[in-house]
C-alpha cells in the first residue's frame, strides 16, 4: 500500500519541530497526510496546519498536552553541538529524554522515534562502512556525543512490547540541506575569515554527508515499520546517502559553488589534532575570563581528517530504506538555497 495511504488520519508530534531537521520533518509529514503537533522551546515558523506547543522538553507536564491522541512521537530536539555546554547537554539530552519517555508512556503514545547520531560510535579514528554493531565510543570526543550516547541507550532500553510501547533510533550523519544553520554557514564563515586554506590530512578520507530529505524519509519509514515483533524494536539504524565522499572534495564543492576558493595546502592530521587540543586547553584556562568559540574544535578536526562512513544495509533490509535524493542533486539544491551566502564574483 502507498505510504501516504497508510498514514492518513495518523497524528504525530515532532519534538524539536522548529529546528532544521524538525521543520523538514513537519513538511514531509504534512505532505503524507499526517496531523502534526510541534513541541519546541521556540516557534520558528508559521503554519495553520500545525499545532504548536511551546515548552522545555525537560518538563514532563509541559510535554503531556502535546502528546494527547498521538500515536508517534519523533524526538529530534537537542542543544546545538557548538554550544559546548556540559550541564545543558546532560539536562536536555539525557534527563530531558527520560522526561520524553515518561510523558509518551503516560499519554499512551505507542511509538517513539529518536534522532540519535552516527557519531555515538566515533572516537576520532577511522570508521569504514561501520555497522550498527560497533560499540559506543568509550572516550567520546565532546559532551554532545557523550550525552547522545546516554540518550540513545535510554530510548532503546525503554522499548516495552508488553505495554504496547515501541522505540527505535535513527543515526544520521552530517545532515545538510536548505536552512541548515550549521554545516554551510560555519564553512562559509570560516572561508570569509580566511581560515579555509588547509586540507587536514591527505584529503582522501571518505565521509557520509546526508541530505535532510533522506534523513526525514528514514524517520518516517521507521515510524511506519515500528510495531510489535518488528526488527526495529529497541534497535538503532544508520541513515545515510549511501554515497561516501572525500570530506575535502565535499567542502570544496560547497565553497566553489558559492564562489569561494577551495583549500589547497595540506597539514598533517596529527598536527591539526594536537593544535586543536592545545587550543581547547588554552580556551579552557581562559574560560573564567572570556568565552571564545573556536572554529577548529577537536571534534571538527577529527571529523575533517578521518574516514567515517557507515553502512545503511540494516535500514534497507528492515524498513525498505533507499535514499530518495542523490548526493549530486542534494548539493545543487543546497547551493541554490543559500543565495545570501554566495560571494559576488570579482
Ligand atoms: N545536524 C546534523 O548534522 C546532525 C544532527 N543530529 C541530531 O538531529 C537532531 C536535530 O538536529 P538539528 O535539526 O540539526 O538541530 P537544530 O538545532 O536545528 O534543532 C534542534 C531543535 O531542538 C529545540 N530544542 C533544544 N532544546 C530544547 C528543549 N529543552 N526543549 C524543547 N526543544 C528544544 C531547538 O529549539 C531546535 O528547534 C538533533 O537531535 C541532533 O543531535 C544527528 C546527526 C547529525
Ligand atoms: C571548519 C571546518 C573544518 C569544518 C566546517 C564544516 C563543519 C561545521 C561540519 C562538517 C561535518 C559536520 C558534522 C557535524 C556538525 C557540522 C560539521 C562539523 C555534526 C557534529 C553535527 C552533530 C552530529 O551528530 C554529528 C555531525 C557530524 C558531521
Amino acid at each position: 500500500m502507498a505510504t501516504h495511504l497508510r498514514s492518513v488520519g495518523k497524528k504525530c508530534t515532532v519534538i524539536g519541530g522548529s529546528g532544521f531537521l524538525g521543520q523538514h520533518m513537519v513538511e514531509q509529514l504534512l505532505e503524507k497526510g499526517y496531523m502534526v503537533n510541534v513541541f519546541d522551546i521556540q516557534k520558528r515558523f508559521e503554519n495553520d496546519r500545525v499545532q504548536f506547543f511551546l515548552g522545555d522538553l525537560c518538563d514532563k507536564e509541559a510535554l503531556l498536552p502535546a502528546l494527547q491522541g498521538v500515536s508517534v512521537a519523533f524526538h529530534c530536539a537537542s542543544p546545538a553541538p557548538s554550544s559546548d555546554n556540559r550541564e545543558l547537554f546532560y539536562k536536555v539530552n539525557f534527563m530531558g529524554t527520560k522526561a520524553v519517555i515518561e510523558a509518551c508512556k503516560e499519554a499512551g503514545v505507542q511509538k517513539l522515534v529518536l534522532t540519535s547520531s552516527a557519531s555515538v560510535v566515533f572516537e576520532g579514528t577511522d570508521i569504514k562502512n561501520g555497522s550498527e554493531d560497533l560499540p559506543y565510543a568509550k572516550n567520546p570526543i565532546d559532551y554532545y556525543t557523550e550525552t547522545k550516547i546516554l540518550q540513545e541507550k535510554e530510548v532503546l532500553s525503554a522499548n516495552d512490547p508488553c505495554n504496547n510501547f515501541f522505540t527505535t533510533a535513527i543515526r544520521p550523519h552530517g545532515i545538510f540541506g536548505p536552512r541548515d544553520p550549521q554545516l554551510v554557514p560555519i564553512l562559509i564563515q570560516a572561508a570569509k575569515s580566511g581560515k579555509m586554506k588547509f586540507i587536514i590530512g591527505d584529503g582522501k578520507n571518505l565521509v557520509d554527508f546526508t541530505y535532510v530529505e533522506n534523513v526525514v524519509h528514514g524517520h518516517i519509514l521507521a515510524a511506519e515499520n515500528l510495531q510489535k515483533d518488528s526488527p526495529l524494536c529497541g534497535k538503532a539504524f544508520h541513515i545515510t546517502n549511501d554515497e561516501p565522499v572525500p570530506f575535502w572534495a565535499f567542502m570544496s564543492r560547497i565553497l566553489t559553488g558559492l564562489n569561494y576558493d577551495p583549500p589547497k595546502y595540506h597539514i598533517p592530521y596529527w598536527l591539526a589534532y594536537y593544535l586543536a587540543l592545545f587550543l581547547s586547553l588554552v580556551l579552557w584556562l581562559l574560560s573564567p575570563l572570556v568565552t571564545i568559540k573556536p572554529t577548529f574544535t577537536l571534534m571538527r578536526v577529527a571529523l575533517a581528517g578521518t574516514f567515517h562512513y557507515y553502512s545503511c544495509e540494516r535500514a534497507k533490509r528492515d524498513m525498505g530504506y533507499k535514499p530518495v535524493v542523490s548526493l549530486d542533486e542534494a548539493i545543487d539544491r543546497t547551493l541554490q538555497s543559500y543565495p545570501h551566502l554566495r560571494q559576488a564574483k570579482a
